[in-house]
Protein backbone atom coordinates (compact mmCIF):
# COMPACT_ATOMS: atom_id res chain seq x y z
CA UNK A 1 0.00 0.00 0.00
CA UNK A 2 1.04 3.64 -0.53
CA UNK A 3 1.83 5.30 2.61
CA UNK A 4 2.87 9.00 2.96
CA UNK A 5 3.86 10.29 6.21
CA UNK A 6 4.79 13.78 7.65
CA UNK A 7 5.35 14.13 11.45
CA UNK A 8 6.91 16.46 13.81
CA UNK A 9 8.08 16.19 17.40
CA UNK A 10 9.86 19.10 18.47
CA UNK A 11 11.18 18.11 21.69
CA UNK A 12 12.90 15.30 19.76
CA UNK A 13 14.30 17.44 17.15
CA UNK A 14 12.19 15.07 14.94
CA UNK A 15 10.85 16.74 11.13
CA UNK A 16 10.52 14.15 8.69
CA UNK A 17 8.24 13.69 5.66
CA UNK A 18 8.38 10.83 2.72
CA UNK A 19 6.34 8.91 0.50
CA UNK A 20 6.69 5.08 0.03
CA UNK A 21 4.83 3.60 -3.08
CA UNK A 22 3.07 0.52 -3.32
CA UNK A 23 5.55 -2.66 -2.31
CA UNK A 24 8.32 -0.90 -1.71
CA UNK A 25 10.96 -1.22 0.74
CA UNK A 26 13.04 1.70 2.24
CA UNK A 27 15.82 1.37 3.97
CA UNK A 28 16.31 4.13 7.38
CA UNK A 29 19.64 4.65 8.27
CA UNK A 30 21.32 7.35 10.16
CA UNK A 31 23.44 7.82 13.46
CA UNK A 32 22.56 7.31 17.13
CA UNK A 33 19.57 9.41 17.69
CA UNK A 34 19.27 10.13 14.36
CA UNK A 35 15.25 9.85 14.79
CA UNK A 36 15.42 6.12 13.39
CA UNK A 37 13.20 4.75 15.94
CA UNK A 38 11.05 7.65 16.57
CA UNK A 39 10.06 7.28 12.72
CA UNK A 40 8.92 3.57 13.32
CA UNK A 41 6.91 4.80 16.71
CA UNK A 42 5.26 7.30 14.86
CA UNK A 43 3.85 4.82 12.50
CA UNK A 44 3.46 2.05 14.88
CA UNK A 45 1.23 4.30 16.94
CA UNK A 46 3.64 4.07 19.63
CA UNK A 47 4.15 8.09 19.65
CA UNK A 48 2.05 10.78 18.56
CA UNK A 49 3.29 13.20 16.54
CA UNK A 50 3.03 17.19 17.51
CA UNK A 51 1.98 17.75 14.12
CA UNK A 52 1.88 15.99 11.05
CA UNK A 53 0.03 13.50 8.80
CA UNK A 54 0.30 9.91 7.66
CA UNK A 55 -1.69 8.34 5.17
CA UNK A 56 -1.60 4.25 4.45
CA UNK A 57 -3.20 3.10 1.04
CA UNK A 58 -5.30 6.04 1.53
CA UNK A 59 -6.49 5.56 5.35
CA UNK A 60 -5.70 8.29 7.79
CA UNK A 61 -2.87 7.08 10.47
CA UNK A 62 -2.98 10.51 12.06
CA UNK A 63 -3.51 14.03 11.17
CA UNK A 64 -2.82 16.23 13.80
CA UNK A 65 -2.79 20.08 13.57
CA UNK A 66 -4.79 23.14 14.82
CA UNK A 67 -8.17 21.94 15.62
CA UNK A 68 -7.82 18.45 14.45
CA UNK A 69 -6.23 15.32 16.20
CA UNK A 70 -6.95 12.20 14.77
CA UNK A 71 -4.46 9.22 16.49
CA UNK A 72 -5.78 5.65 14.79
CA UNK A 73 -4.66 2.98 17.39
CA UNK A 74 -1.70 0.83 16.89
CA UNK A 75 -3.96 -1.77 16.70
CA UNK A 76 -6.01 -1.17 13.88
CA UNK A 77 -3.56 0.85 11.11
CA UNK A 78 -2.60 -2.66 9.38
CA UNK A 79 0.92 -2.14 10.70
CA UNK A 80 3.36 -4.90 11.87
CA UNK A 81 6.25 -4.39 13.58
CA UNK A 82 8.99 -6.75 13.65
CA UNK A 83 11.93 -6.02 16.31
CA UNK A 84 15.45 -6.92 16.91
CA UNK A 85 14.07 -9.70 19.41
CA UNK A 86 11.80 -12.27 18.79
CA UNK A 87 9.46 -11.21 21.40
CA UNK A 88 6.82 -14.09 21.19
CA UNK A 89 4.23 -14.87 24.21
CA UNK A 90 5.95 -17.33 25.94
CA UNK A 91 2.83 -19.06 27.43
CA UNK A 92 1.84 -19.77 23.64
CA UNK A 93 3.21 -22.53 21.44
CA UNK A 94 4.83 -21.23 18.36
CA UNK A 95 1.79 -22.08 16.20
CA UNK A 96 -0.73 -20.28 18.18
CA UNK A 97 1.96 -17.17 18.69
CA UNK A 98 1.59 -17.15 14.66
CA UNK A 99 -2.07 -17.77 14.68
CA UNK A 100 -2.48 -15.32 17.35
CA UNK A 101 -2.88 -11.90 15.07
CA UNK A 102 -5.33 -13.27 12.27
CA UNK A 103 -7.42 -14.79 15.70
CA UNK A 104 -7.79 -11.44 17.10
CA UNK A 105 -8.78 -9.81 13.57
CA UNK A 106 -12.14 -11.83 13.72
CA UNK A 107 -11.00 -15.29 11.66
CA UNK A 108 -11.96 -18.49 13.19
CA UNK A 109 -9.54 -20.77 14.94
CA UNK A 110 -9.33 -23.47 12.56
CA UNK A 111 -8.99 -20.29 9.77
CA UNK A 112 -6.31 -18.88 12.30
CA UNK A 113 -4.21 -22.03 12.56
CA UNK A 114 -3.94 -23.11 8.43
CA UNK A 115 -2.97 -19.43 8.34
CA UNK A 116 -0.10 -19.99 10.70
CA UNK A 117 0.64 -23.35 9.64
CA UNK A 118 1.09 -21.81 5.68
CA UNK A 119 3.43 -19.29 7.10
CA UNK A 120 5.57 -21.98 9.48
CA UNK A 121 6.14 -23.92 6.27
CA UNK A 122 6.83 -20.33 4.22
CA UNK A 123 9.78 -19.07 6.58
CA UNK A 124 10.72 -22.78 6.64
CA UNK A 125 9.77 -23.93 10.77
CA UNK A 126 6.76 -26.07 10.48
CA UNK A 127 8.39 -28.81 12.58
CA UNK A 128 8.49 -26.21 15.36
CA UNK A 129 4.37 -25.33 15.02
CA UNK A 130 4.00 -27.13 18.57
CA UNK A 131 7.04 -25.99 20.36
CA UNK A 132 7.37 -23.37 23.11
CA UNK A 133 9.20 -20.75 22.21
CA UNK A 134 11.90 -20.73 24.90
CA UNK A 135 12.89 -23.85 23.30
CA UNK A 136 13.76 -22.26 19.89
CA UNK A 137 17.53 -20.83 18.97
CA UNK A 138 17.69 -17.09 18.32
CA UNK A 139 17.32 -18.07 14.43
CA UNK A 140 14.22 -20.34 14.44
CA UNK A 141 12.76 -17.33 17.31
CA UNK A 142 13.53 -14.47 14.32
CA UNK A 143 11.72 -17.14 11.78
CA UNK A 144 8.60 -17.95 13.89
CA UNK A 145 8.79 -13.52 14.58
CA UNK A 146 8.84 -13.08 10.60
CA UNK A 147 5.75 -15.61 10.47
CA UNK A 148 3.72 -13.88 13.09
CA UNK A 149 4.29 -10.27 11.73
CA UNK A 150 3.35 -11.40 8.36
CA UNK A 151 0.29 -13.48 9.40
CA UNK A 152 -1.88 -10.79 9.61
CA UNK A 153 -1.14 -9.53 5.84
CA UNK A 154 -0.38 -6.08 6.79
CA UNK A 155 -0.62 -3.31 4.54
CA UNK A 156 2.64 -2.24 6.18
CA UNK A 157 5.65 -3.88 7.91
CA UNK A 158 7.97 -2.39 9.87
CA UNK A 159 11.24 -3.86 10.84
CA UNK A 160 13.85 -2.39 13.63
CA UNK A 161 17.30 -4.05 13.27
CA UNK A 162 15.53 -7.38 12.46
CA UNK A 163 19.19 -9.15 12.24
CA UNK A 164 20.87 -7.18 15.15
CA UNK A 165 20.38 -9.63 17.32
CA UNK A 166 21.55 -13.06 15.68
CA UNK A 167 24.48 -14.53 15.43
CA UNK A 168 26.46 -13.96 12.43
CA UNK A 169 26.68 -17.36 11.28
CA UNK A 170 22.38 -17.48 11.74
CA UNK A 171 21.86 -13.89 9.82
CA UNK A 172 22.74 -14.42 6.57
CA UNK A 173 20.07 -17.00 6.17
CA UNK A 174 17.22 -14.79 7.53
CA UNK A 175 18.51 -11.95 5.42
CA UNK A 176 18.17 -14.22 2.42
CA UNK A 177 14.12 -14.96 3.82
CA UNK A 178 13.32 -11.50 4.33
CA UNK A 179 14.91 -10.59 0.84
CA UNK A 180 11.42 -13.87 -0.15
CA UNK A 181 9.00 -12.27 1.89
CA UNK A 182 9.65 -8.63 1.61
CA UNK A 183 9.11 -8.53 -2.41
CA UNK A 184 6.25 -6.67 -3.27
CA UNK A 185 5.18 -5.41 0.37
CA UNK A 186 5.50 -2.09 1.67
CA UNK A 187 7.77 -1.66 4.11
CA UNK A 188 10.38 0.37 6.48
CA UNK A 189 13.65 -1.06 7.53
CA UNK A 190 16.01 0.86 10.61
CA UNK A 191 19.21 -0.93 10.10
CA UNK A 192 23.00 -0.01 10.55
CA UNK A 193 24.32 -2.33 8.29
CA UNK A 194 24.18 -1.08 4.21
CA UNK A 195 24.11 -4.50 2.96
CA UNK A 196 20.19 -4.78 4.54
CA UNK A 197 19.93 -1.52 2.51
CA UNK A 198 21.51 -3.17 -0.71
CA UNK A 199 19.86 -6.51 -0.27
CA UNK A 200 16.29 -5.22 1.25
CA UNK A 201 15.48 -2.46 0.02
CA UNK A 202 14.70 -0.33 -2.82
CA UNK A 203 15.19 2.74 -1.89
CA UNK A 204 17.71 4.25 1.34
CA UNK A 205 16.19 7.61 3.97
CA UNK A 206 19.62 8.37 5.67
CA UNK A 207 18.49 10.69 8.90
CA UNK A 208 20.50 12.66 10.64
CA UNK A 209 19.50 14.93 13.85
CA UNK A 210 15.67 14.47 13.36
CA UNK A 211 16.08 15.41 9.43
CA UNK A 212 15.94 13.68 6.20
CA UNK A 213 19.36 14.35 4.82
CA UNK A 214 19.46 12.00 1.68
CA UNK A 215 17.54 9.75 0.17
CA UNK A 216 17.49 8.20 -3.59
CA UNK A 217 17.28 5.04 -5.24
CA UNK A 218 19.89 2.11 -2.91
CA UNK A 219 22.24 2.29 -5.86
CA UNK A 220 22.66 5.60 -6.05
CA UNK A 221 23.21 6.54 -2.66
CA UNK A 222 25.76 3.42 -2.56
CA UNK A 223 27.33 4.70 -5.27
CA UNK A 224 26.96 8.59 -5.65
CA UNK A 225 26.23 9.72 -1.62
CA UNK A 226 26.34 12.98 -1.30
CA UNK A 227 26.70 12.87 2.83
CA UNK A 228 29.93 12.35 4.88
CA UNK A 229 27.35 9.23 6.31
CA UNK A 230 25.99 8.05 3.28
CA UNK A 231 29.54 8.24 1.79
CA UNK A 232 30.52 6.09 4.94
CA UNK A 233 27.89 3.07 4.05
CA UNK A 234 28.98 2.86 0.82
CA UNK A 235 32.41 2.37 1.98
CA UNK A 236 33.84 4.76 -0.31
CA UNK A 237 35.50 8.18 -0.15
CA UNK A 238 33.22 11.24 -0.61
CA UNK A 239 35.15 14.62 -1.99
CA UNK A 240 33.12 18.00 -2.63
CA UNK A 241 34.19 20.35 -4.56
CA UNK A 242 33.16 22.31 -7.43
CA UNK A 243 32.74 22.25 -11.37
CA UNK A 244 35.02 24.33 -13.29
CA UNK A 245 35.43 24.85 -16.54
CA UNK A 246 37.56 21.68 -17.21
CA UNK A 247 36.30 19.58 -14.95
CA UNK A 248 36.43 19.46 -11.13
CA UNK A 249 38.37 21.27 -8.06
CA UNK A 250 37.72 19.45 -4.73
CA UNK A 251 37.90 20.75 -1.57
CA UNK A 252 40.88 19.86 -0.64
CA UNK A 253 42.68 21.15 -4.11
CA UNK A 254 42.73 18.42 -6.42
CA UNK A 255 42.33 18.57 -9.80
CA UNK A 256 40.76 16.05 -12.19
CA UNK A 257 39.57 16.84 -15.66
CA UNK A 258 35.79 15.77 -16.63
CA UNK A 259 33.56 16.39 -19.42
CA UNK A 260 30.28 15.75 -18.02
CA UNK A 261 27.18 17.89 -18.12
CA UNK A 262 27.39 20.95 -15.47
CA UNK A 263 27.89 24.28 -15.41
CA UNK A 264 30.93 26.06 -13.84
CA UNK A 265 30.70 26.78 -10.30
CA UNK A 266 28.09 24.35 -9.34
CA UNK A 267 28.88 22.02 -6.41
CA UNK A 268 30.27 19.20 -7.11
CA UNK A 269 31.31 15.56 -5.75
CA UNK A 270 33.56 12.88 -6.02
CA UNK A 271 33.54 9.60 -4.80
CA UNK A 272 36.24 6.62 -5.09
CA UNK A 273 36.72 3.33 -2.53
CA UNK A 274 39.89 3.92 -0.20
CA UNK A 275 41.10 0.89 -2.03
CA UNK A 276 41.85 3.09 -5.04
CA UNK A 277 43.50 5.94 -3.41
CA UNK A 278 47.59 5.49 -3.65
CA UNK A 279 49.69 7.21 -0.95
CA UNK A 280 53.12 8.16 -1.84
CA UNK A 281 55.88 9.98 -0.20
CA UNK A 282 56.37 13.72 -1.88
CA UNK A 283 59.06 14.12 -4.95
CA UNK A 284 56.53 14.53 -8.13
CA UNK A 285 55.30 17.54 -9.41
CA UNK A 286 53.54 20.03 -7.46
CA UNK A 287 50.05 19.67 -5.60
CA UNK A 288 46.86 20.17 -7.66
CA UNK A 289 48.84 19.06 -11.37
CA UNK A 290 46.38 17.49 -13.57
CA UNK A 291 47.88 13.94 -14.68
CA UNK A 292 51.00 14.72 -13.05
CA UNK A 293 52.63 11.17 -12.04
CA UNK A 294 50.84 9.21 -14.72
CA UNK A 295 48.35 10.12 -17.53
CA UNK A 296 45.16 9.61 -16.01
CA UNK A 297 46.08 10.53 -12.66
CA UNK A 298 45.61 13.01 -10.86
CA UNK A 299 47.98 14.06 -7.05
CA UNK A 300 47.63 16.61 -4.12
CA UNK A 301 50.07 16.96 -1.50
CA UNK A 302 48.85 16.90 2.15
CA UNK A 303 50.20 16.22 5.65
CA UNK A 304 48.72 12.55 7.29
CA UNK A 305 46.20 13.37 9.70
CA UNK A 306 45.85 10.03 10.78
CA UNK A 307 46.01 6.27 10.25
CA UNK A 308 44.01 3.25 11.52
CA UNK A 309 44.24 -0.40 11.31
CA UNK A 310 41.42 -1.72 9.58
CA UNK A 311 41.34 -5.74 9.02
CA UNK A 312 44.41 -6.32 6.68
CA UNK A 313 44.91 -2.93 5.51
CA UNK A 314 46.35 0.54 7.03
CA UNK A 315 43.72 3.45 6.51
CA UNK A 316 45.79 6.50 5.83
CA UNK A 317 43.69 9.72 6.33
CA UNK A 318 45.27 12.66 4.35
CA UNK A 319 43.74 15.35 1.78
CA UNK A 320 40.53 15.08 3.36
CA UNK A 321 40.48 11.46 1.87
CA UNK A 322 40.93 8.18 2.99
CA UNK A 323 43.30 5.41 1.49
CA UNK A 324 43.73 1.80 2.10
CA UNK A 325 47.61 0.37 2.40
CA UNK A 326 48.86 -2.71 2.52
CA UNK A 327 50.82 -2.79 5.77
CA UNK A 328 54.10 -3.84 3.83
CA UNK A 329 54.20 -0.81 2.34
CA UNK A 330 52.81 1.47 4.88
CA UNK A 331 55.77 0.58 6.67
CA UNK A 332 58.02 0.91 3.91
CA UNK A 333 57.00 4.56 3.34
CA UNK A 334 56.57 5.37 6.62
CA UNK A 335 53.76 6.52 7.05
CA UNK A 336 52.77 8.51 10.17
CA UNK A 337 50.51 11.09 11.24
CA UNK A 338 52.24 14.71 10.37
CA UNK A 339 54.33 12.98 7.20
CA UNK A 340 54.22 14.66 4.24
CA UNK A 341 52.59 12.30 1.43
CA UNK A 342 51.19 12.70 -2.01
CA UNK A 343 47.76 11.46 -2.61
CA UNK A 344 46.67 10.35 -5.69
CA UNK A 345 43.93 8.63 -8.21
CA UNK A 346 43.31 7.39 -11.49
CA UNK A 347 40.30 9.20 -13.17
CA UNK A 348 38.67 5.96 -14.57
CA UNK A 349 38.72 5.07 -10.52
CA UNK A 350 36.70 7.73 -9.81
CA UNK A 351 32.99 8.91 -9.59
CA UNK A 352 32.82 12.99 -10.49
CA UNK A 353 28.66 14.47 -10.01
CA UNK A 354 26.71 17.06 -9.74
CA UNK A 355 25.08 17.02 -5.60
CA UNK A 356 21.78 18.04 -5.38
CA UNK A 357 20.85 21.66 -4.48
CA UNK A 358 21.16 22.15 -0.99
CA UNK A 359 18.14 22.73 0.57
CA UNK A 360 16.79 23.96 4.98
CA UNK A 361 15.99 20.18 5.26
CA UNK A 362 18.14 19.23 2.65
CA UNK A 363 21.47 17.44 2.65
CA UNK A 364 23.32 20.36 2.76
CA UNK A 365 23.77 19.75 6.75
CA UNK A 366 25.34 16.84 6.51
CA UNK A 367 27.98 17.21 4.24
CA UNK A 368 31.58 17.58 5.39
CA UNK A 369 33.58 15.58 3.34
CA UNK A 370 36.25 14.59 5.80
CA UNK A 371 35.81 11.29 4.73
CA UNK A 372 35.87 9.48 8.32
N1 LIG B 1 11.87 8.56 25.32
C1 LIG B 1 12.43 9.68 24.86
N2 LIG B 1 12.14 10.87 25.42
C2 LIG B 1 12.68 12.00 24.96
N3 LIG B 1 13.56 12.08 23.95
C3 LIG B 1 13.91 10.92 23.37
C4 LIG B 1 13.37 9.67 23.79
N4 LIG B 1 13.90 8.71 23.01
C5 LIG B 1 14.72 9.32 22.15
N5 LIG B 1 14.73 10.65 22.37
C6 LIG B 1 15.50 11.66 21.61
O1 LIG B 1 14.94 11.76 20.32
C7 LIG B 1 15.96 11.89 19.34
C8 LIG B 1 15.84 10.76 18.31
O2 LIG B 1 16.08 9.53 18.98
P1 LIG B 1 15.80 8.10 18.32
O3 LIG B 1 15.82 7.11 19.42
O4 LIG B 1 14.59 8.20 17.47
O5 LIG B 1 17.10 7.95 17.40
P2 LIG B 1 17.66 6.65 16.67
O6 LIG B 1 18.07 7.10 15.32
O7 LIG B 1 16.67 5.56 16.75
O8 LIG B 1 18.95 6.31 17.52
P3 LIG B 1 19.70 4.88 17.81
O9 LIG B 1 20.40 4.51 16.53
O10 LIG B 1 20.64 5.23 18.89
O11 LIG B 1 18.64 3.90 18.22
C9 LIG B 1 17.29 11.88 20.09
O12 LIG B 1 17.69 13.21 20.28
C10 LIG B 1 16.93 11.23 21.40
O13 LIG B 1 17.76 11.73 22.43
Amino acid sequence: MRLTFAGALPERGFDVAFDLAEGETVAVLGPNGAGKSTLLGLLAGLLAPSEGRATLGGDVLFDVGPGRRVLVEPRRRGVSLLAQEALLFPHLSVLENVAFGPRSRGLSRAESRATASAWLERVGTPELAGRSPGRLSGGQAQRVAIARALATDPALLLLDEPLAALDVTVAPAIRTLLREVLQGRSAVIVTHDALDAFLLADRVLILDGGRVVETGRTTEVLTRPVTAFGARLAGLNLLLGRRTETGFTGSNGLVVPWEGAGREGEEFALAIRPAAVSVARPGGPPAGTVCGAAPGTSRVTATVDDIEHRGDVIRVHAAGMTADLAPADAVAMGVLPGCAVEVSLRHEDAIVYALPAATDAGPAGGRTGDGR
